[in-house]
């Protein structure tokens, strides 16, 4: 009798939350005092950043066909929220210098996705905003408005399936890293971003707002003021963010760390639902980071396939966490990504042969190396 493909796509795309018993994850996220309130949310949003801050970092030009390419295979693994590229200043991060042909493509072209798809574009300032309004507003019925996106998530509206657009603007914790990646303080960084989110509201686009370095900075060390990240986070919130993404840009965040910080955030009275983490996975932290994270009540994290990345005003910092590895991770511990992990998996061997970089996945390489055992154990049979 032939042998079970231990890993076959099935078991690789359901894992454990399948398997009858296990335990299910619990949370006390929406308990405001901390106090333990055990729920069952076991839906975790996964946003994949690989074409954004996976690429920004790459020194060679990536062609544009390769970043939609890229694009269009994750929308069809079940990923609900891409970060398809920036508008920033191409003197300042050059490999964004075709964002504004990206959006043009997802605008024309009806990119075939699993899930209804939010695209997510940096905008540092007005002028980012205004070069994408300008692409938006030339095709007006291309794209879902956030009340639409809103209208048809709470089943309240229907229609055909468009993608939703979203403007992630970028503070930091740190005065050294907003000098270094903004060239500017983090008070004019807010007032700026107080503009472009304003902006984006009006044209009714959902907002997400990054606070980079929330658990080390590489000019200014470990000790990032938590109070401070609740701070600026708060000021985005009331500016009319939708979203906070917590970017631990260095990776030097610890357990221990992450939960003062999320605990701080707590008691300023920031709800979990708005929190996304985004963690680096330099010192191989990102994983027990997440844990605690998910512990906390989080259901929102970002990921990188096949772990590209690295932020270009981060020396030394590596690539995000690996979407395999999150999805992989997340299903052990009974959550539910919608994500086909075989099909990360793959895109994750592509995209890093594509721009010659090592594949930085280790669930992404057992996958393959599992799927190319069946397979000649498969062939063994045969003979
Ligand atoms: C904010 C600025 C523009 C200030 O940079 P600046 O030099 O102070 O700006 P400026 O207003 O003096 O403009 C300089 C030039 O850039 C142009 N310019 C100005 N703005 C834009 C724009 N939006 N799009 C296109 N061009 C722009 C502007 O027109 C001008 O062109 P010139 O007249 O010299 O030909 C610059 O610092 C910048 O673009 N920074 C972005 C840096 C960046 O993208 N970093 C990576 C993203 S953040 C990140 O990766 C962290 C994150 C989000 O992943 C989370 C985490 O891990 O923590």
């Amino acid at each position: 009798m032939a042998k079970l493909p231990l890993f076959s796509r099935q078991l690789l795309r359901c894992s454990a939350h399948r398997v009858a018993g296990l335990r299910r994850y619990a949370t006390a996220s929406t308990s405001p005092d901390g106090a333990s309130q055990p729920r069952f949310d076991n839906h975790v949003k996964l946003v994949e950043v690989g074409a954004r801050d996976g690429l920004q970092n790459e020194k060679k030009s990536i062609p544009l066909a390769t970043k939609i390419d890229l694009i269009e295979r994750l929308a069809k693994t079940g990923l609900s929220s891409i970060e398809a590229g920036a508008f920033v200043s191409p003197k300042w991060v050059p490999q964004m210098n075709k964002s504004g042909e990206i959006l043009e493509h997802i605008l024309k072209h009806d990119v075939p996705a699993r899930s209804p798809l939010t695209f997510s574009f940096l905008a540092p300032n007005l002028k980012g905003l205004e070069s994408a309004n300008a692409i938006l507003s030339r095709y007006p019925t291309a794209f879902e408005t956030e009340t639409q996106r809103l209208a048809r998530a709470s089943g309240t509206a229907d229609g055909p399936r468009k993608p939703a657009l979203e403007i992630a603007v970028f503070a930091a914790a740190t005065k050294s890293f907003s000098q270094k990646n903004l060239n500017c303080s983090i008070a004019t960084s807010l007032e700026r971003f107080g503009e472009v989110i304003k902006a984006a509201k009006d044209a009714d686009l959902r907002v997400r707002a990054y606070i980079s370095v929330v658990l080390g900075c590489p000019f200014e060390g470990y000790d990032v003021n938590p109070h401070r990240v609740a701070e600026i986070a708060t000021d985005l919130l009331e500016m009319g963010a939708d979203e906070i993404a917590l970017g631990d840009t260095t990776g030097m965040g610890t357990a221990p760390r992450t939960k003062d910080l999320l605990n701080c955030l707590r008691k300023a009275g920031i709800r979990n639902e708005d929190i996304a983490m985004h963690f680096h996975d330099t010192y191989g932290q990102a994983l027990v980071n997440t844990a605690v994270a998910l512990e906390h009540g989080i259901r929102t994290f970002d990921s990188s396939v096949g772990g590209l990345g690295g932020c270009p005003y981060s020396p030394g910092a590596s690539g995000n966490v690996a979407t395999e590895d999150m999805v992989y991770f997340l299903e052990s511990l009974g959550m539910d990504t919608g994500v086909d992990l075989d099909a990360v998996a793959d895109i994750g061997a592509w995209i890093t042969n594509e721009v010659g970089k090592p594949h930085d996945s280790s669930v992404g390489k057992a996958v393959l190396a599992a799927r190319l055992r069946t397979k000649e154990e498969g062939r063994t049979g045969e003979i």
